[in-house]
């Protein structure tokens, strides 16, 4: 007779398997659990992402039991129980429900032994070690990138937030303090609400399009736009569309561009869940045309500012894309200004870590782009520490670590003369 476990676990082991495997993100692999009900799909996604940012712990503690490392969906099974005991999960029932999934299998079934055998040892002596171990680092290549640009204890600092994962963030579509009060959450200083997790779709208001989920450092970008109500606003690459509400909340005409279908849809069921409107365009941002009073540019980059939201990007790239984004980046701004009216606004944003994708970009605009100045933005909740050389803002993941940290992100106001 099969026994019984958790499909969560077995969800988050197939999760694993196809971030690790190949190299499939996060979101799609969770998107595949459509079989699973919808409490054990978050579970499975929850526990998946916890193993991807401990992994370099895991991987430590599993490592003194196993002669050679087994095939990897056996392997992942490990990774999870290790994680899961290590950080005070009951032994008898994780390591039982595991063994069992293993034994579920026709491939793995023949591993029932070696992963009761190991998460035994794992549970008498994992928990001790796992808090002696370091924060696990960021992969070699983004590791110095970032350590050239922030230094050692800065890049230390991140390692730690990504690893501390993140809150919910949720920005509202009318009174932030009305939202805060009717979710429970806290009010940050920038207007984003903030609760410790949850399930979205039951808080209150979500049915009703009060707010979307959007990090607090992802919400400030149309922000640095300022007054916008009235105005045309193309939002250059729109998908999935959180600052595209932020315009069409502020009352602004906005154009929603962008080169996918599929994410478009996205931006779609978001308006129609806020009753906000915009107009939806698919198409290439490089080929639009049409001239506005004002441009966001949230430009397609590493996305390495977002670890914290996204802990299998270090195990899926290697960094192999960059300098293609960096040149795509540099045409879309150039393009972006000629889209502009004179005395336009327009903001470049990436959320992005890695200084030549975004303070770099506004360097060499300034230099290469004639008629257009940069704006040292002013707000009651821009703190100092965020401002930058070249007149941008500069967020990371460690700051506010008080608050429970923020993405990292990169935003510059220009204006065409
Ligand atoms: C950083 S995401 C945008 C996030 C969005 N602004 C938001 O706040 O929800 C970048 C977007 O750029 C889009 N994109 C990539 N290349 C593009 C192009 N050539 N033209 C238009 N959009 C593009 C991608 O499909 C992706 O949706």
């Amino acid at each position: 007779m099969t026994q019984s476990f958790s499909p969560a676990r077995k969800g988050a082991v197939q999760i694993l398997t196809q971030v690790l495997g190949e190299a499939r993100p996060l979101g799609e692999a969770v998107g595949k659990l459509d079989q699973l009900e919808p409490a054990d799909r978050a579970a499975a996604q929850r526990l998946a992402s916890q193993v991807l940012r401990s992994l370099e712990r895991a991987d430590k503690v599993l490592k003194p039991h196993l002669r050679k490392a087994p095939g990897l969906v056996v392997m992942n099974t490990l990774r999870l129980g290790a994680v899961e005991l290590c950080e005070g999960g009951a032994a008898h029932g994780v390591v039982n429900d595991l063994v069992n999934f293993v034994g579920s299998g026709k491939r793995t079934a023949q591993f029932k032994g070696l992963v009761n055998a190991v998460l035994r040892k794992v549970a008498a002596n994992g928990p001790a070690e796992w808090a002696k171990l370091r924060v696990p680092r960021l992969p070699k290549w983004l590791r110095a990138p970032l350590v050239e640009a922030w230094g050692a204890s800065a890049v230390a600092a991140m390692e730690a937030a990504q690893y501390a994962g993140a809150p919910l963030d949720l920005t509202p579509k009318g009174d932030a303090a009305a939202l805060a009060a009717a979710v429970d959450g806290v009010l940050l200083p920038t207007g984003s609400v903030r609760l410790p997790g949850g399930q979205v779709s039951a808080l209150a208001g979500y049915e009703t399009g009060e707010f979307w989920v959007q990090d607090a450092a992802a919400a400030l970008p149309a922000k640095l736009l300022g007054d916008v109500a009235g105005l045309r606003v193309l939002d250059m690459c729109a998908a999935p569309g959180g600052k595209t509400l932020q315009l069409a909340a502020a009352g602004a005409d906005v154009t929603a561009l962008d080169l996918s279908g599929a994410r478009l849809e996205r931006v779609r069921e978001n308006l129609t869940r806020t009753g906000l409107k915009a107009t939806l365009v698919e198409g290439d941002a490089l080929e639009h045309e049409g001239q506005y009073d004002a441009i966001l540019l949230d430009a397609p980059c590493s996305a390495t500012g977002t670890i914290r939201r996204h802990p299998d990007l270090p195990h899926i790239h290697q960094g192999e894309r960059i300098g293609e984004l960096i040149g795509l980046q540099e045409a879309m701004l150039s393009h972006a200004i000629s889209l502009l009216k004179p005395g336009g606004r327009l903001v470049y944003a990436t959320c992005s870590l890695i200084p030549d994708e975004g303070e770099c970009q506004i360097d060499e605009a300034l230099k290469a782009l004639e008629g257009i100045e940069i704006v040292q933005p002013q707000a009651a909740w821009i703190e100092d520490a965020w401002r930058s050389d070249e007149g941008g803002l500069r967020l990371r993941p460690d700051f506010w670590a008080e608050r429970g940290g923020m993405d990292g992100f990169y935003m510059a106001l220009l204006r065409k003369s």
